[in-house]
């Protein structure tokens, strides 16, 4: 029997932002939010600081540090201006993420290969901050080694290409993932995973033993208007717990 890795729930708190933009008010304030969630039983909070600040202000990761009771995941690009305010605030965690301002999400991993030596000097800008990184990759091994090559400790596996998927391709995606946590397991990183994950999918995702972090935010936020904000998240939880036991 494979034993493994604990499975942390993190609670990605950008679309409370998003439904607060759209009219310039104070509520639902995302603050309150990754509170409500780290009582309901979120192991982390995950937010993205876009350059386009579309969602997530540097208001809401400021006034949230010093509030987190589990741990701050900072998603951010690769820009001088990121990485100045990530070793301000110094958040327990940065995930490294591409980001394009004409996407409507993210689109696809970091290409680690292709921009070795930027993604080497960051993470080390980084680490010397006493921040761990994680590098949000596609589910391939070349990447993951790439990762580990340039110093990252953690990597997030994206997850976007097994939700769009159906029936054989979302099986066949769901093998590359499955390979590519055990192979970066393999090489002594941290796996995490994220990106279009909800209840009809995360169980299959939830049962790769190698994996040790989920991070779920839009579909959350999407069943908290009918379950509510704590509800949604005890029951993402729930459906965790049980993909990781059918698969052991
Ligand atoms: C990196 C990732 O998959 C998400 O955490 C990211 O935050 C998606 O961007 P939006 O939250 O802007 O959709
Ligand atoms: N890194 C993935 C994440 O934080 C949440 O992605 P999503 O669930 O909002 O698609």
């Amino acid at each position: 029997m494979t034993s493994a890795n604990p499975l942390e729930l993190g609670i990605n708190i950008d679309h409370v932002a998003t439904l607060r933009n759209t009219r310039g008010t104070v509520y639902p304030d995302p603050i309150k939010a990754a509170q409500l969630a780290e009582d309901a039983g979120a192991d982390l909070i995950t937010l993205h600081l876009r350059e386009d600040r579309r969602h997530i202000k540097d208001a809401d990761l400021i006034a949230l540090r010093p509030l987190i009771k589990t741990r701050m995941n900072l998603e951010c690009a690769i820009t001088p201006e990121m990485l100045d305010i990530a070793c301000k605030v110094k958040p327990h965690d940065v995930c490294l993420v591409p980001e394009k301002r004409e996407e409507v999400t993210t689109e696809g991993g970091l290409d680690v290969l292709g921009k070795f030596e930027l993604v080497k000097a960051a993470t080390k800008q980084l680490q010397e901050a006493g921040i761990r990184v994680s590098l949000f990759i596609d589910p391939v091994e070349k990447q993951i080694q790439t990762a580990k090559d340039v110093g990252a400790t953690v990597v997030e596996l994206h997850t976007g290409r097994y939700a769009d998927l159906f029936g054989a391709q979302q099986e066949a995606e769901l093998l590359r993932i499955k390979k590519a946590a055990q192979f970066g397991n393999g090489i002594g990183l941290r796996v995490n995973a994220g990106h279009g994950l909800h209840e009809g999918n995360v169980m299959p995702i939830a049962g790769i033993a190698e994996l040790s972090e989920l991070n779920i935010g839009h579909a959350i936020v999407a069943e908290a208007l009918f379950k509510g904000w704590q509800q949604a998240i005890k029951d993402m939880k729930a459906l965790m717990d049980q993909g990781r036991k059918a698969a052991l």
